[in-house]
């Protein structure tokens, strides 16, 4: 078995073509060789230093440990069309739902500061379209002894009258102390569903004896199972006794959301995956009783802080969720998103009859960069989700059509070869706001040439964009500056052939070079991808600011990263095609290049609700 990956003499950091005349060949002879970079590599030290020290109005004292900003870098990652606060700190989406118009979005937020705080609340913004938000008071306030200490995450349910019942979980003055909530609307005539009362009776839920009093959280949205005519909601912790660790859900049901009772059994657990937070449970695929439903058991795993879910059937008589592939079982196979993306929940939109989701992408930068730039953590933007019909295997996630209507111009161009060792420059006005749409296909003698396996590929390990094999790595650079050496992050494939002689193609994001920034983290994340037999393989991201969403293959598989560029920002970010494949050329069949217009928060200021102190 033999490695094709390049060993590390190999520059780590590959250049990007600098001069005009260089551009202008690539356009016409389709790809320019990757020069050597060692010396510039070697004097990057020296860049650096002298990059930091150009006196742009730098925010963060370097001295204390912090990267020097400036205001205009610290501007720039801003997202211009993905939700965020003006100011302050948040996380989870709360409460996903569609109300008499309106879509809406609660979250938690700290209003006081750029981190998490005891007093952790739900804030509140709605929109029409999902893509334009209007951004609404406060919505539930840490103010009675059961949440003084937070209004933890929960979930909104629609009864079939249209009325609305809210679970949250509620931080009580007991510090390890967690129990679950309700409030309704206080004028459910108000589309905005601006105020919402707490119940009388709360707390309506205390945990059980056998787990922690403090992992006892996030209630799902409810349906209604009509063999007992009760209402259906179910919870994660996790079972650290005797020597476990392993993640659980359970069930409760309720007839009037104020009395509950525990479901028998455990609905599923899984060992060693820890806490599960911000559990969802939906089904795909079929009408709820048909045999071709699936069940999406989603957990966000509070020790590895990723989103996992898994496919499975649910016998709601026996109370139990079973996967399908128990090699994917849940938290050990699928994610919803390979990078940075964590506690989603979805609903589902009678409108459009589909299932949305979305979830925070928290920053990876410093605390004093946060706290220079005023704000952290970004909302994605809402993606749909399906089963995939062609694989059964996965589910699609794929961005809410409404985000095109942002589309600007376009940039089309077609049947690209990119040669081996090859970049090509996309000509842009600029490439902050971008929706990309590529799709490649490598060279089909070179893919039956190679008949060596080529197992061990994998994104996080496997040296990145840089790192060269017989069939890639091979797809877009975004946020790239167009001096050799300059910041990037690249968008791939690698196909490789398995010892069963299968193919097998990764789909990764490489941030190792998307800053210059010391205190950012940066790593290449990714997963394989399923690609059937004549499939092209498709990629489509989204470019805006320092958040890059990328899905491949439809939504098979999706990457989000935190970027934060000092150099590779507004007119200086560029887009490029590139070929890092060594055993064959790339024709990029197609590729369209949205520009991407803002969708700034409107922002309601006449309520004092809105400046919480
Ligand atoms: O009861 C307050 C108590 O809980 C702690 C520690 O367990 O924090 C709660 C968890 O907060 C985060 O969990 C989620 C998911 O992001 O966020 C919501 C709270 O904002 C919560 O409902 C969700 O489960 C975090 O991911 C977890 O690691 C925390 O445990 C805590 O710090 C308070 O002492």
């Amino acid at each position: 078995m033999e490695s094709h990956a390049v060993p590390s003499e190999q520059p780590a950091y590959k250049p990007l073509p600098s001069t005009a005349n260089e551009d202008a060949h690539e356009h016409q002879g389709g790809g320019v060789r990757w020069r050597a970079c060692a010396a510039v590599l070697a004097a990057s030290a020296v860049v650096l230093v002298a990059a930091t020290t150009l006196g742009r109005g730098a925010r963060v004292d370097e001295d204390a440990g912090g990267f020097p900003w400036s205001n205009e870098m610290l501007q720039w990652q801003r997202a211009a069309f993905h939700f965020q606060p003006e100011k302050n700190f948040m996380s989870d989406p709360n409460g996903l739902v569609y109300y008499r118009g309106w879509y809406h979005l609660f979250y938690q937020y700290n209003p006081k500061g750029i981190a998490w705080a005891f007093g952790i609340l739900w804030g509140h913004a709605a929109s029409r379209d999902l893509v334009h938000w209007r951004q609404l008071p406060l919505a539930v306030l840490p103010d009675q002894w059961y949440d003084i200490q937070g209004v933890l995450s929960g979930s909104i349910t629609v009864l079939p009258n249209g009325t609305l019942i809210m679970l949250y979980t509620g931080a009580t003055n007991v510090s390890t102390v967690e129990v679950q909530c309700v409030a309704v609307p206080e004028d459910p005539n108000d589309p905005l569903l601006r105020r919402w009362t707490k119940h009388p009776a709360n707390p309506v839920l205390s945990s059980p004896p056998w787990i922690s009093t403090n992992d006892f959280r996030d209630p799902t949205s409810a349906w209604y199972d009509g063999s007992d005519h009760t209402w259906r909601t179910v919870l994660g912790s996790k079972d650290d006794h005797n020597g476990h660790h392993a993640g659980i859900a359970f069930m409760y049901k309720t007839k009037d959301f104020l009395h509950y009772e525990l479901v028998p059994g455990i609905l599923h657990r899984v060992e060693n995956t820890g806490e599960w937070e911000c559990i969802d449970f939906y089904p795909v695929g079929g009408d709820d009783n048909s045999s071709q439903v699936l069940y999406v058991l989603k957990a966000s795993m509070d020790d590895e802080r990723h989103d996992y879910y898994s496919l499975g059937r649910y016998d709601a008589a026996a109370n139990t969720w079973t996967p399908v592939d128990p090699e994917a079982d849940l938290g050990i196979g699928l994610r919803y998103d390979w990078g940075k993306l964590y506690a989603s929940s979805s609903f589902y939109d009678p409108v459009k009859r589909r299932r949305i989701m979305m979830g925070y992408v928290g920053e990876v930068d410093s605390v004093q960069a946060d706290v220079a730039k005023g704000w952290a953590s970004i909302q994605s933007v809402p993606r749909t989700v399906a089963l995939d019909d062609k694989t059964r295997t996965n589910l699609l996630l794929w961005h809410v059509e409404e985000i095109e209507t942002l589309r600007l111009n376009a940039t089309e161009l077609s049947d690209i070869t990119i040669e081996t060792g090859s970049v090509f420059h996309v000509p842009l006005r600029q490439a902050d706001q971008l929706d990309i749409e590529a799709s490649f296909r490598l060279d089909a003698s070179a893919i039956t040439a190679l008949n060596e396996a080529d197992i061990g590929y994998n994104c996080s390990s496997s040296g990145g964009a840089a790192s060269r094999g017989a069939l890639g790595p091979f797809g877009l650079i975004v946020l790239a500056s167009s001096d050799r050496c300059g910041e990037q992050t690249a968008v791939y494939f690698y196909v490789s052939r398995g010892l069963d002689g299968a193919l097998q193609t990764s789909f990764c994001q490489d941030e190792s070079r998307s800053s210059r920034a010391r205190d950012v983290t940066k790593r290449v994340v990714g997963s394989t991808v399923p690609v059937l037999d004549g499939e092209a393989l498709s990629m489509r991201v989204l470019v805006d600011h320092s958040i890059v969403q990328s899905f491949a293959m439809g939504g098979r598989c999706t990457v989000t990263s935190r970027v934060y560029p000092m150099e590779a920002i507004y007119e200086a970010a560029g887009v490029y095609l590139f070929n890092n494949a060594t055993n064959s050329s790339v024709m990029a069949e197609r590729l369209v290049v949205h520009e991407m217009d803002s969708a700034p928060n409107e922002i309601i200021t006449d309520d004092k609700y809105l400046h919480f102190e």
